[in-house]
């Protein structure tokens, strides 16, 4: 139940720790003392229990042993030159200029917002209200540009399964229950549309220019193309800011062409993900591999609702094969039923190959830098990614969820919604841009704490 993934997050947000205005920590060094015990298992070795919770432990818990630098990020700040004699004013005249947000605007005003950032970071000093002030503007900007140069170009029509529930998807998808590899798959009843029949919220959009190529390249975003939420430090404030910019583009496309309240959908999960020819996927998740089997993403994830997925780089330049395509039930009589001789010819390989693709209409799309696929996340959309021939593809997947954040998990924030601009700004700089070193206990409490914050950082207050 999606209601209770999230409220199991929020419990763990109780152990989030206040400190000190603008360089919040969010340490998690020593876990509340006397509740830890030890004692002697029969063979006389000390182990530490929990007196409420019993939960027992070779190691001390109180104690998290501070992850070592990583080089290969902090090489990517070096990168990054923090900016000498910034004007300190160019953020607030460009908000208050009252100029129109054209694309050369906006990028002024990102730019203008990044240095203000690395100003405040430089310097030590609390983040501007006019940060998020501008951020808003420039997400709305975002979106209006979007809509003006593009098109809907796919909007194919939904392949909602007749039955649902696990123990018919069998019958009503075939092939992913004749598959073995997907025989473990936590399959999830499809959710069904309004009064069963297609509309609007199972549509697939693919926009092939959803990003300019300034905007995802990663020469002027260093680690865009490695970006986690949980990892963070190491990278400037700008590739930090123009992810978290292109996920709020694509949660406010979302909500656009599937007509939601933008406060009523959110971010669960947005990584850039690497897959390299040659190379196998180490169990699920964004680990690095070569494909990606069927699946649905709500399947995954009972939580995910719509999905997205952003191009980084090209096909037939970085890197050939690794098609994405959506892998529908085919329209009876659409397709070729073999012969007997016919199927005698076939090779083991092929005949498998075939079994996998008998009955099903494969809609391929070709991967290229700049461009979206968006998409809602149940058994309408089935998707796979074919195997890399050669090279390196970089994407972007992210899932958002409709369900609410439960008010509970605010309250066991220590600093719980933001009331004001400046606390919204706070949150920016805490969430976000001062992690330069953190554990990976602390990472996992802040990414939480940010996603579910995501609506009150990047809409103004009187949106919510
Ligand atoms: O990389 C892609 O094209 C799709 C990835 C995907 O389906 C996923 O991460 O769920
Ligand atoms: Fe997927």
């Amino acid at each position: 139940m999606p209601h209770k993934l999230l409220a199991t997050l929020a419990i763990s947000h109780a152990f989030l720790t206040t400190g000190p205005h603008h360089r919040r920590k969010l340490a998690l060094n020593v876990i509340e003392t006397d509740e830890w015990l030890t004692a002697q298992d029969a063979e006389g070795r000390t182990y530490y229990y929990h007196a409420v919770t019993m939960e027992t432990s070779w190691t001390d818990p109180r104690i998290v042993v501070e992850e070592p630098a990583k080089p290969e990020r902090q090489q990517l700040h070096a990168l990054h030159v923090l900016p000498s004699n910034v004007d300190k004013d160019a953020l607030s005249q460009i908000l208050h200029s009252g100029d129109a947000m054209d694309e050369a605007k906006t990028e002024q005003a990102f730019w203008a917002v990044v240095n203000e950032v690395d100003r405040a970071e430089a310097h030590d000093e609390p983040l501007s209200a006019d940060v998020p002030r501008m951020l808003h503007r420039i997400f709305d900007a975002d979106l209006q540009h979007l809509l003006t140069r593009e098109q809907i170009r796919t909007n194919l029509t939904c392949m909602q399964p007749a039955l649902t529930g696990a123990a018919n998807a069998g019958n009503s998808m075939g092939y992913i229950m004749d598959d073995y590899a997907h025989k473990d798959l936590p399959l999830k009843e499809g959710r069904a549309c309004e009064g069963g029949t297609c509309c609007e919220a199972c549509s697939r959009n693919i926009f092939p220019s959803f990003m300019l190529p300034g905007e995802c390249s990663p020469d002027i975003f260093p680690g865009l193309n490695q970006f986690t939420f949980n990892e963070v430090e190491g990278l400037p404030s700008a590739s930090i800011l123009q992810f978290i910019r292109l996920i709020e583009r694509v949660r406010r496309t979302m909500a656009h062409e599937y007509g939601l309240d933008l406060k009523t959908i959110l971010p669960l999960q947005a990584y850039a993900r690497k897959y390299v020819a040659g190379t196998t996927q180490q169990g699920g998740g964004g680990g690095e591999g070569d494909y990606v089997i069927l699946h649905t993403d709500e399947a995954t994830h009972s939580g995910y609702h719509y999905s997205s997925v952003l191009y980084l780089n090209d096909q037939g330049v970085d890197f050939t094969g690794g098609d994405f395509i959506f892998n529908d039930k085919a329209k009876e009589g659409t397709y070729h039923i073999p012969t007997s001789e016919e199927l005698e010819m076939l090779t083991m390989e092929e005949e498998l190959e075939r079994g996998r693709k008998f009955g099903r209409e494969l809609t391929p799309f070709h991967p290229s830098r700049g461009a979206a696929v968006i998409f809602s996340s149940g058994w309408e959309n089935m998707h796979e990614v074919y195997a890399l021939e050669s090279g390196t593809r970089y994407a972007v997947p992210s899932f958002f969820t409709t369900c609410p954040v439960p008010e509970q998990a605010y309250q066991q924030m220590h600093v719980g919604k933001p009331s004001s601009d400046e606390q919204i700004a706070d949150d920016w700089l805490h969430l976000l841009l001062a992690h330069r070193a953190e554990s990976p206990v602390e990472s996992v409490g802040r990414v939480k704490e940010l996603l579910m914050k995501w609506h009150y950082m990047c809409t103004p207050l009187d949106q919510h």
